[in-house]
């Protein structure tokens, strides 16, 4: 098997009596478009920065592809990052930057890069301190699209963009992805990981909750179903994946259903239904539910 872009076993971190990071142990396979996602101070940003190195764990270890995330110098010959809060020089032009940039991973596709500048409608000749936050973000964005290192590390990095940019940076993420870049991703924008990610981990209070595949998540979740029918109300009692049957008309249920439908719907062929209308959680809604269940 391909040796996974990131691996982490047992990565913890501290800070006095906070765990800010609890033994995480997570796999994001090569290749592969990877949200990370969790609520304010769950841990995001403290696993980010001990991917790069730029921290140092309690306990535990991390590892990009080969390299041991602590040896810094190698672990770098893979890996682009774009920060939530991007610092550019400020002397240099955008221009500039870039080449800068460019020279520290192991190539730069320029011709790709000249396309993202307009793509992006980047001014390359400003200095870095007449950039805006999100024009600073594009160029952090450009660099690192334009490389062709293995690993893109993605800090938030749609927080400045407008919609449109937005749309742009989708359509790069596609693109990297498609030259068989990995794209470990950080966002609190649920649109944005819904169109790109392939996979998914939550985080919350410091330890993993859930990882799994964008659709995956919706099969494990539940959808209200409503049924209406002629006379005789479906028997639904012990019904696999059906819960909190309600009668909410003279002839008309609502229930959830997790899991495959095929039990509830041999159920309700039982007897004669006139509607049935099923709402499936949108991935917003699945979050916000992985989000505000009960910390430790
Ligand atoms: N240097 C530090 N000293 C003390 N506590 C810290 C430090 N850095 C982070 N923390 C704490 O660790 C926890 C995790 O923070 P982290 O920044 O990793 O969260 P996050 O998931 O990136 O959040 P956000 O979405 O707000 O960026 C928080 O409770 C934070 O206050």
């Amino acid at each position: 098997m391909a040796v996974p872009a990131i691996r982490t076993a047992g990565l913890t971190k501290r800070y006095g009596p906070l765990c800010a990071l609890d033994a995480l142990d997570l796999t994001v396979p090569a290749g592969k478009v990877f949200g990370f996602l969790g609520p304010n101070g769950a841990g995001k940003s403290t696993t980010i920065r001990m991917l790069l190195g730029l921290a140092r764990p309690t306990s535990g270890r991390a590892w990009i592809f080969d390299a041991d995330a602590a040896d810094v110098a190698a672990a770098h010959r893979s890996i682009a990052y774009v920060p939530a809060d991007v610092a550019l020089w400020p002397a240099l032009t955008g221009a500039e930057a870039l080449e800068l940039l460019g020279r520290l991973g192991p190539g730069v596709d320029r011709v790709y890069r000249d396309e993202l500048v307009d793509r992006f409608a980047l001014d390359p000749s400003k200095p870095g301190r007449a950039y805006s936050t999100g024009n600073r973000q594009k160029v952090a964005l450009v660099a690192a699209f334009a490389t062709r290192v293995p690993l893109l590390v993605l800090d938030e990095p749609t927080s400045g963009l407008d919609p449109l940019m937005e749309r742009e940076f989708q359509v790069a993420v596609a693109q990297a992805r498609e030259r068989g870049q990995t794209v470990f991703l950080s966002s609190h924008q649920l649109a944005e990981v819904e169109a790109v990610c392939d996979q998914v981990a939550i985080l919350r209070g410091g330890r993993l909750v859930e990882v799994a595949g964008v659709a995956e998540l919706r099969r494990l979740h539940r959808s209200q179903v409503e049924v209406s029918f002629a006379e005789v109300a479906p028997d639904l009692s012990g019904v696999a994946g059906v819960e909190t049957v309600e009668q909410v008309g003279p002839a008309r249920l609502r229930f959830t259903l997790t899991g495959p439908p095929a039990p509830a719907l041999r159920a309700l062929s039982a007897v004669e239904v006139t509607a049935l209308r099923i709402h499936e959680p949108t991935l917003e809604e699945i979050f916000l539910d992985y989000y505000q269940q009960p910390s430790r």
